[in-house]
């Protein structure tokens, strides 16, 4: 049987997502980066890659492309980023609908990213994966269930974040905290303090989207004894560029690149 031909990607970037766009198009001959005009597009299949949701233009011709064409877009655990868009009459599969009708969505993951990260650490850490909150053991523990787990329960009253363990048992182990995304950092820190509480020998944490709104990623940043003690890894992807800079070299964070698996995705 005849394969499929390979797609030629037409890659469309906002600024901040340069150096995204320059690593996804470096892992395939078939992306080519574009620049755009967003009032005309024309283009037979456009691709859009967005820092976050506030990088979408307000314009009206964006909503004018949105409901002009197909439109996939491909989500990390719950932050769309990237969108692309096809002419309506070759729109095959519309399963899952953000914008409206015509839009296709792709959902994929980085946990493939920790996985191969967590393989590279000392053979002595014994390693335990600990969700802050049932939203996390649901979003992730399927990807991650030959680890032992750790499952937390997580209220809020205003700020504070008041986080209890469910299930597990943290003792003597590397913990690593799995969470989606990361704001002003409380859930991570109130897990990480209940977590040593309770015996952990090391706590890690990796989230997909590294939002931190007002710098709060200076939180984590090693400074003393004590910052260094907390969280020994901290790894997150390069979904939100802004952070990428702003962590960059500072320990314990550590970036790991979509880059590769949004190229992959871009063949789908
Ligand atoms: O505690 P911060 O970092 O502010 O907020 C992040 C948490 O808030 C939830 O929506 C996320 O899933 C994550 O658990």
């Amino acid at each position: 049987m005849e394969r499929p031909q390979k797609k030629q990607v037409l890659l469309f970037y906002c600024e901040e997502a340069e150096d995204l766009a320059r690593k996804v198009a470096a892992h395939s001959d078939l992306v080519r980066l574009q620049s755009i005009n967003w009032s005309s597009v024309g283009a037979e299949e456009i691709l859009f890659v967005f820092a976050d949701m506030g990088c979408v233009p307000s314009s009206r011709s964006f909503c004018h492309i949105c409901t002009s064409y197909a439109v996939r877009c491909l989500i990390y655990s719950g932050v769309t980023f990237l969108f692309q868009l096809v002419p309506l009459n070759e729109s095959k599969r519309k399963e899952r609908f953000y914008f409206n009708d015509t839009i296709l969505p792709v959902f994929e993951t980085g946990i493939p990213l920790l996985k191969q990260r967590l393989q590279q650490l000392p053979k002595s850490d014994k390693i335990v994966v600990a969700f802050p909150d049932d939203g996390a053991w649901k979003r992730f523990h399927k990807l991650l269930d030959h680890f032992p787990m750790v499952i937390c329960n997580k209220v809020r009253e205003g700020d504070k974040r008041i986080v209890r363990i469910k299930e597990g048992d943290p003792a003597g182990c590397h913990v690593v905290i799995v969470d989606d995304l990361v704001q002003s950092g409380g859930t991570l820190i109130e897990c990480q303090k209940v977590l040593a509480a309770h015996g952990a020998a090391k706590v890690s944490a990796y989230v997909t989207h590294g939002v931190f709104p007002k710098r709060s990623w200076e939180r984590f940043v090693h400074k003393n004894e004590e910052s260094e003690k907390a969280f020994a890894h901290f790894w997150i992807t390069d979904s939100c560029p802004s952070t990428v800079k702003a962590i960059a070299s500072k320990a314990p964070f550590e970036v790991l690149s979509l880059a590769g698996s949004i190229a992959d995705a871009l063949q789908i």
